[in-house]
């Protein structure tokens, strides 16, 4: 699905990140690790073709990235879902709204029924109507989800989407994403909380990813 061979990433200074080599395969669960600054953000905005590696190849979905169009990159935004850091937004659209963003922006309509199922999984049908400063961090990370998966992408990046919340809202979005991995899902979850990591390896067949000096580490095994 994503697969990147002795790819590096440079902002125009040295390289942030060096020779990462890496099968992301259907179905799989991984978490990203590493220290503040090492480039986990960097990483899953190369892996959702927002930006370009500055050296070596990377395929997404079996098209390499250098011959896409900026038309086949827009495609991608179905195919994967982001759930950002700071969860972005619109602070004047009411949840509902900003869950079916997505959608609106492609130009389709949001089916009432699947709307409704889908804030019900992320339990947050009741608050549909609330704007998005009303929400406490954990519904909105769960809103974030549930606008990452609207258009039923194959692969779902997540970048610290416990970072602000408590143990329990953690494990509970936690729930979510193991429900999307037993749906086939391809999960991949930056995060600090080696607790949470823990807590998931009890449940799935995770693997961890490390960043680190420059360099992609696949805990445990061979990349
Ligand atoms: N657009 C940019 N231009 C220049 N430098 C950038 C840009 N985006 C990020 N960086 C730098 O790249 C490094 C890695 O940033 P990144 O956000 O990928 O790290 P991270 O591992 O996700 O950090 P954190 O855990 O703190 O979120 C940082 O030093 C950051 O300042």
């Amino acid at each position: 699905m994503i697969e990147l061979e002795s790819v590096a990433m440079s902002y125009g200074g040295g390289e942030l990140l060096s020779d990462m080599t890496l099968r992301l395969l259907p179905g799989s669960f991984h978490f990203l690790t590493g220290p503040s600054g090492a480039g986990k953000t960097t990483f899953l905005k190369l892996c959702y073709g927002e930006l370009m590696p500055s050296a070596g190849r990377l395929t997404l979905f079996g098209q390499d990235l250098r011959d896409m169009s900026r038309d086949d990159i827009a495609a991608l935004r179905s195919r994967i879902g982001v759930v950002h850091q700071d969860c972005q937004f619109l602070d004047h659209l009411p949840l509902i709204e900003n869950v079916a963003l997505p959608l609106t922006v492609a130009g389709q309509a949001a089916n009432t029924t699947e709307l409704r199922e889908l804030l019900g999984w992320v339990g947050l049908w009741s608050q549909r109507g609330a704007l998005p400063p009303q929400l406490s961090g954990g519904e909105r990370q769960r809103a974030a989800l549930a606008r990452a998966v609207i258009r039923a992408p194959e692969v779902i990046l997540a970048d610290e989407p416990t970072g602000n919340i408590d143990w329990e809202m953690s494990l509970r979005l936690l729930k979510l994403l193991v429900e999307l991995n037993r749906m086939g899902k391809t999960i991949v979850i930056a995060t600090h909380d080696l607790n949470l990591i823990r807590t998931t390896k009890a449940q799935v067949a995770a693997r961890v990813l490390r960043i680190q000096n420059r360099r992609l580490h696949l805990a445990g095994a061979d990349l």
